[in-house]
């Protein structure tokens, strides 16, 4: 078995009595059942994922996967594609927009170069996990091939792994990549046999030329490559990028790991999706951090079974909306370990 199948071998169902129990506990707090909404639905997953009665999420990290896509020659995005490099020089000072909201959680950003058409030679900070310099271009044949898509999987998987080793609690995903929503577009229309339309939106801000030709170069690819719908491989191998593939290694690697993960936006959940068709079981271990403005977000969700977290009308990527949700995250976790129970705080009235 490779890697990929021995990961997906261990993934399991979470247990339902801790399930319970957890909600049992949090019913003996000082307040109505439920009423903490959704917030007792995080501390109940975290107790249940993490298969510990005081999880400890002092340790979070966000990994912000970089990798440059073919198909920006195609026109698709309003920026040109050596924004991706300049993006991870941005991240590695620690001035982007994830850097901020990492450090306003509390969350450590690591910055990683599965696929960008850069040399980054000893650049301090990265890690440096380059698998190609960038996929082909879609529109013209296969993004990748299936060691590469393998190979970038497994970088996702072995990150998951040693944040094991280091008693990392909660994992956020993100990424950086000009070009990557169209792969983003393409995989769910093709796994949820959308047309490229009713998937497509404007990513980093492209005008009506531009979306028609983004919308042209993915039906392209969609009919050239003919991926196979009921085969995520095939889907992430024809018409996905390296990034999506080592998010989509990330997601599986904490699954099995039973490490919680909060998968940020659009291109992130293209990688959980992969991910989840991949394994049922998945969608178990992950918190959907927020709603997109990218159209085929919401069809994402729905098909991995995720209700998003947070609605800001975000639509920036790199892990932004994953180190917000990260809070909310703790925040449900801290009312179970620290709010007083009817019984400490000599409250009465708790119907039993
Ligand atoms: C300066 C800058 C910083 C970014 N950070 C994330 N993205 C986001 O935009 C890109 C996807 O949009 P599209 O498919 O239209 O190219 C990805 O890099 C994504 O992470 C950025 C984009 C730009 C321009
Ligand atoms: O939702 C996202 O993650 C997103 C949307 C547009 C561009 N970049 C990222």
């Amino acid at each position: 078995m490779n890697l990929l199948e021995t990961t997906l071998a261990r993934i399991t169902p979470l247990d339902a009595d801790l399930l319970q129990q957890t909600q049992l506990r949090l019913d003996n707090k000082t307040k109505p059942p439920g009423s903490l909404g959704r917030l007792e639905e995080f501390a109940r997953r975290v107790v249940a994922i993490s298969g510990k009665a005081v999880p400890d999420l002092a340790k979070k990290v966000i990994f912000t996967f970089a990798g440059d896509h073919g198909v920006v020659e195609e026109g698709v995005s309003a920026f040109p594609k050596e924004v991706t490099p300049q993006m991870v020089f941005n991240f590695l000072r620690g001035g982007a927009g994830v850097n901020v909201l990492a450090r306003h959680a509390g969350a450590e950003v690591r910055v990683v170069d599965v696929g960008v058409d850069f040399d980054f030679e000893d650049c301090p900070g990265l890690l440096h996990k380059k698998v190609a310099r960038g996929t082909r271009n879609l529109a013209k044949g296969p993004a990748m091939t299936r060691d590469e898509a393998l190979a970038a999987l497994a970088v996702g998987i072995e990150l998951a792994e040693q944040c094991s080793r280091d008693g990392v609690g909660l994992v956020g995903t993100g990424e950086m990549g000009i070009g990557n929503t169209t792969p983003s577009s393409a995989i769910i229309a093709a796994i949820g046999g959308f047309s490229p339309e009713q998937v497509t939106h404007r990513g980093t801000g492209i005008n009506d030329q531009a979306l028609q030709i983004k919308i042209t170069a993915i039906k392209k690819g969609l009919e050239l490559n003919r991926p196979d719908p009921t085969d995520p491989l095939d889907v992430l191998i024809k018409v996905g990028g390296l990034e999506i593939a080592a998010i989509a290694g990330l997601v599986l690697g904490c699954a099995a790991n039973r490490i919680p993960v909060v998968v940020d936006g659009f291109i992130s959940t293209a990688g959980a999706l992969i991910a989840s068709e991949l394994h049922p079981q998945v969608r178990e271990y992950l918190f959907a951090a927020h709603e997109s403005v990218e159209v085929g977000h919401r069809f994402m969700l729905e098909r991995i079974g995720a209700r998003p977290m947070l609605a800001l009308d975000l639509r920036l990527g790199e892990g932004t909306g994953a180190a917000l949700a990260m809070h909310l995250i703790e925040a449900g976790v801290k009312i179970l370990l620290e709010m007083a129970t009817f019984e400490q705080a000599g409250v009465t009235g708790k119907q039993e």
